[in-house]
């Protein structure tokens, strides 16, 4: 029993070590288990993650086969593109050639035609040269035309409108003119009340013709003072219509008038005659005609142009047609500055109104006069010239003018002495015995411009607004009837020393 006994705890002490054993292998094989499971945990995190990423892979891949799909076509369509522009290029760079070949034929045909223009420039500047000489020959033939012809010459102005008092030219014009050959710088038609009136004189100038346009078709006219003639050169036009600016202009090179004009004329072509024996000597005088009353403009020392003691200035003719106006100064002038000197003193005594057409408006009738006399020692003749200016008062009717009182007085004084102008004129043109030039101081000065024996040229300004369309119609009728105006042709004043020695002398004053 014992040994059974012992045997018993041998195996039982077996066993419990084989347990003993299996329970560390159990506890391994647990341990294992444990590490699989969180071997297991991982993969399977891991492989979440993967299946994520697979899904967002899946998801892009897709993406990117849509883009490359888009890529693909655009692929496509550029690839056309370029066949396209491939062709294109095949012909640009055919056309290319084609030009390059066109270019060196233009290059050689804008060579020759650069000689032609150069050769045409040449023969511009040749026909232009011939034009204007052609151009002085038609001046001087068509003056010697007018000369023989006798007539009063008639120059028409048109006046620009003016920014501050008239429309501005927004109102339809009133004033055109023909562009018939015949007819081109020397027609004019006016429409008037729905009529178109349509005239013709020797000379328009519309309103763009400058100062110098105007004056260098009358200088051969200012230049036949100084041969001996007489010459009167006047302005007739309603208030404002530019009579003062014609005749006068303002200041500045530009702007300078016909009295200022002539006068540089007269004083650089008497100084260029020097050369061939001339010797001129210049008086100058001033007047002008108020209310039918005489006024020296030159009066010296005297506040007033007017005679002391009431005395009236009296106009006289001679025999040989001078005419002198008793008592009037005349001064010596020996340059243009002198006759500047003078105008200025002139202006100052004028006599300026107002009428509710110009503010500004001369009421008077200024006459400017240069007696000329020349003498040459060489060949012993003489010439008496005369230049007479005259700047004549507004010819609007008293309707228009608005004048009362004394304004009414002088209205009607301008009125009496234009009236007798046209009475005069139509006497005239009419060939009558009896011409009333008595009738009005204005007239009777003008006797010897008027009746004969000198060059007379008249201006008929006007203005080209619509209002004043029924006063520029009058002056144009009258300017009208002065062209038609036969005065005679006219007579230059000159003699040889030695008939001047038989006490046949000018007269020097
Ligand atoms: N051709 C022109 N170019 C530019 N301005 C002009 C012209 N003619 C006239 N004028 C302007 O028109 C206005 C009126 O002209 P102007 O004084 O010469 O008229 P007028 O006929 O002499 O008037 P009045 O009878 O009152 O003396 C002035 O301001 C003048 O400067």
């Amino acid at each position: 029993f014992q040994s059974s006994q012992k045997e018993a705890i041998r195996v039982k002490e077996e066993l419990r070590k084989e347990v003993e054993c299996l329970r560390a292998d159990l506890q391994q094989v647990r341990e294992d288990r444990d590490q699989s499971v969180a071997q297991l945990n991982t993969l399977t995190a891991e492989l979440a993650t993967y299946s994520e990423q697979a899904r967002k892979s899946s998801k892009d891949s897709e993406l990117l086969r849509i883009k490359a799909a888009a890529f693909e076509e655009t692929c496509s369509s550029q690839q056309e593109q370029i066949e396209t522009l491939q062709k294109q290029l095949a012909v640009a760079t055919e056309k290319l050639k084609h030009a390059d070949v066109t270019a060196i034929e233009a290059m050689t045909g804008y060579e020759s035609q650069k000689e032609t223009i150069k050769d045409l420039e040449e023969r511009l500047a040749y026909a232009e040269f011939q034009i204007i000489e052609a151009d002085k020959l038609r001046k001087k033939l068509h003056n010697t035309i007018l000369e023989l012809k006798g007539n009063i010459r008639v120059f028409c102005r048109v006046r620009p409108f003016l920014s501050d008092t008239d429309s501005n030219g927004q109102e339809e014009a009133i004033i055109s003119y023909p562009s018939s050959v015949e007819n081109a710088g020397r027609g004019i038609d006016l429409m008037n009340q729905g009529q178109k009136c349509s005239f013709s004189y020797d000379k328009v100038f519309d309103h763009s013709a400058s100062q110098d346009d105007v004056f260098v078709e009358m200088s051969q006219l200012v230049q036949s003072a100084l041969d001996g003639y007489k010459v009167c050169i006047f302005a007739y036009g309603q208030t404002g219509s530019g009579k003062t600016y014609t005749m006068m202009g303002k200041p500045g090179r530009d702007q300078k008038g016909i009295i200022p004009r002539s006068l540089e004329q007269i004083f650089k072509t008497s100084q260029s005659l020097e050369s061939q024996g001339w010797k001129y000597c210049m008086q100058a005088s001033m007047l002008e005609i108020y209310n039918e009353t005489i006024r020296d403009l030159l009066a010296p020392g005297r506040s007033s142009s007017e005679m002391p003691g009431g005395k009236q200035y009296t106009i006289k003719h001679d025999s040989q047609g001078n005419t002198t106006v008793s008592d009037l100064t005349t001064t010596n002038v020996f340059s243009t500055a002198d006759v500047t000197s003078l105008l200025e003193k002139a202006s100052h005594s004028r006599s300026v109104g107002k009428t509710q057409m110009n503010e500004q408006s001369s009421r008077s009738h200024f006459v400017f006069t240069l007696k000329i006399f020349g003498s040459n020692e060489s060949t012993g003749q003489q010439v008496q010239g005369v230049l007479n200016l005259i700047d004549l008062a507004g010819s609007e009717r008293l309707t228009k003018s608005g004048a009362t009182g004394e304004r009414l007085k002088e209205t009607q004084a301008i009125n009496k002495s234009l009236s007798a102008l046209s009475d005069v004129i139509f006497a005239i043109a009419k060939n009558d015995d009896h011409v009333p030039f008595r009738n009005s101081k204005l007239t009777y000065l003008l006797q010897p411009c008027l009746g004969g024996d000198s060059k007379t040229l008249m201006f008929v300004n006007v203005s080209p607004e619509a209002s004043s369309a029924g006063e520029t119609l009058c002056s144009l009728r009258f300017a009208s009837r002065v062209n038609a105006c036969e005065i005679g042709v006219a007579r230059r004043q000159t003699q040889s020393k030695s008939s001047s020695d038989n006490s046949n002398r000018l007269s020097y004053g």
